[in-house]
């Protein structure tokens, strides 16, 4: 199964967002930043590197918070919620078309992956 890291960017009662551009892979929809983990690296890795080539931004990632395992019609993926703290530099998008920080309590509001959704309740359950 394709293991997908998400970073959980959690901030003053916010989180990060980013919605998938046109042209992707459920387009439109808002999801957690990261992408599939390579052979070679770590969970933690693959967050930094993601953030890394689709924010402009370096961080460090944390711990696991959390997997959620979904079947799309592609195929099924286990997306895994790492914790990551992006400090207050503005992300510079590069595959993404928004990005905006959310009130943890409108997270659910917004038009989430399918593979998201379990995640976002976690982390509404825990921090918000
Ligand atoms: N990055 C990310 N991907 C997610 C989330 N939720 C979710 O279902 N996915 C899915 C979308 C994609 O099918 C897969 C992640 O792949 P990706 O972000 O590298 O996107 P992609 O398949 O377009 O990338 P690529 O083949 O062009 O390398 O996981 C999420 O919160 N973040």
């Amino acid at each position: 199964m394709k293991h997908v890291a998400a970073a959980l960017a959690i901030k003053d009662g916010h989180i990060l967002l980013t919605r998938r551009a046109p042209g992707q892979q459920l387009e439109g929809y808002w999801e957690f930043p990261g992408g599939k983990q390579e052979p070679y690296e770590t969970i933690q890795q693959c967050i930094e590197r993601e953030i890394r080539e689709e924010l402009s931004l370096s961080c460090t990632a944390g711990n696991i918070f959390t997997e959620s395992t979904y079947r799309y019609e592609g195929g099924a993926i286990k997306l895994i919620g790492v914790l990551v703290d992006l400090g207050h530099e503005a992300p510079e998008l590069t595959v993404h078309d928004r990005a905006e920080w959310v009130p943890l309590t409108d997270m659910l509001g917004y038009e989430l992956a399918p593979a998201d959704i379990p995640i976002a309740k976690e982390v509404i359950n825990a921090y918000g």
